[in-house]
């Protein structure tokens, strides 16, 4: 079973920052990286920062190529080094177009082979995911300080994302970014539709769940009104999750996409579904008013994304209840709580978030790819004061979650 990541005690700092290019505001889409992280390997005493990668996931054909393209070509100021988990002919075809702004070098053989692009991204295509790869590729450190990998249309990111966040083969160099999910605006909906009926949790829903961010691409050639369905689909599986509407992967700002920092000090992004009246559970709609958790619940058979707010200030016994609640939910799918009466337990999360303040004054954030989660502190004082000025929240994804259940048992875990 995957070990708690507490044990993190790195800075961040050494993790790039996409700062904005103030200097020149007629290019806002120009972005540096800080300078520290640039010419790294030209220093030999000084240690190289971690390199942030960011999964770009979604299913076959969604725009995941494109958008990479779009990036690389992009004026960020990154030397890119591109993972590609393609298998079969189609690596050689996205290999090439991917780097059709080399020019003449397009039939190039790319497999650990640096490219520059005009934008002076270095770009270099390994094929597969296999550990030897990604060590061969981390041979070249210093050449590049960010790392892109699309997965195959047809993968679960989770466990991709889970080999990078903390593995103890890439935790001293490689940080896990974020997951971009792309999202067909056209056939997702259908996709969608045919993972449900399947009864089983299909790599779609997988991928949707997983996401720090979804681009609803391909928004050129549908209605408004599809386009809304299908952000409804899509909260359905990930509650709080940011949602843009893009063609061809185009974003205002492309800190919407990379240097998220979503699993560093950054915290979670959660955003709040207004459009869906809250569900309360009995207990709350007896009308008594607990102020602490109330859920925003969306299902799909299959996979639920639930949204509870937790109190304001949890004491440190709360906090110690609390953790150990999480982490029985998270490793063995049950409610620590709660008695399964010898079933095996049927719950399983997939992805979980949450930023939460202490009596302390300290703020907390939570991060979870399935088994792997962590609980770290923010800061305290008035910096971080603005990240919870209301109750925390948490969301919860993943599959045979009992939402009344749940929510049951936060309340009791939390009650004072
Ligand atoms: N009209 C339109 N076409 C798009 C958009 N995004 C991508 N495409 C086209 O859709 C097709 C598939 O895009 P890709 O970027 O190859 O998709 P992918 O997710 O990498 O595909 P796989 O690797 O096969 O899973 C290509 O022909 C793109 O040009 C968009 O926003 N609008």
């Amino acid at each position: 079973m995957s070990g708690q990541l507490n044990s993190y005690e790195g800075e961040d700092d050494d993790v790039p920052t996409l700062l904005d290019s103030t200097s020149n505001s007629d290019d806002p889409q120009t972005l540096t990286p800080r300078a520290s992280n640039l010419g790294a390997s030209e220093n030999e005493s000084a240690p190289l920062p971690r390199v942030p990668l960011t999964i770009i996931t979604g299913f076959l054909g969604a725009g995941k190529s494109t958008l990479l393209q779009y990036i690389l070509t992009e004026q960020h100021g990154y030397r890119i080094a591109v993972i590609m988990n393609e298998f079969g002919d189609s690596a050689d075809i996205e290999s090439r177009s991917i780097n059709v702004s080399s020019g003449g070098e397009s039939n190039a053989t790319l497999s650990e082979e640096f490219l520059e692009v005009p934008n002076g991204c270095m770009c270099c295509s390994v094929k597969d995911l296999g550990v030897a790869a990604i060590e061969n590729l981390m041979k070249k450190r210093g050449r590049f300080d960010y790392i892109l990998l699309e997965t195959t249309g047809l993968a679960d990111p989770g466990p991709i994302a889970s080999m990078f966040w903390q593995n103890e083969d890439f935790g001293e160099s490689i940080s896990l970014d974020g997951v971009v999910c792309l999202f067909d605006a056209v056939f997702g909906l259908e996709q969608l539709e045919k993972d449900r009926a399947s009864g089983e949790v299909g790599e779609c829903q997988r991928q949707v769940a997983c996401a720090d961010v979804i681009l609803l691409n391909k928004s050129d050639l549908v209605s408004s009104e599809q386009l809304e369905k299908t952000e409804a689909a899509l909260r359905a599986l990930n509650t709080a999750v940011p949602i843009h509407r893009t063609v061809r992967g185009h974003v205002d700002d492309l800190r919407t996409v990379i240097a998220l920092n979503a699993y560093g000090s950054s915290p979670p992004t959660i955003v709040s579904d207004t459009t869906t009246p809250a569900l309360h559970s009995a207990e709350h709609d007896g009308g008594h008013d607990h102020g602490h958790e109330h859920a925003h619940a969306h299902a799909l058979r299959g996979v639920t994304s639930l949204l509870f707010s937790l109190p304001r200030a949890l004491s440190p016994s709360q906090m110690e209840r609390f953790d150990e609640w999480i982490r029985t939910l998270v490793w063995e799918g049950r409610l620590s709580n709660e008695s399964t009466d010898g079933d095996e337990p049927t719950m399983e999360i997939l992805r979980c978030k949450g930023i939460f303040s202490t009596s302390d004054g300290a703020v907390h954030t939570l991060q979870g790819v399935r088994t792997l989660y962590e609980v770290r502190e923010l800061g305290r004082g008035d910096a971080v004061k603005k990240e919870v000025e209301e109750d925390g929240r948490l969301v919860l994804i993943g599959s045979g979650l009992d939402e009344d259940k749940i929510e049951r048992s936060l309340h009791q875990v939390l009650s004072t």
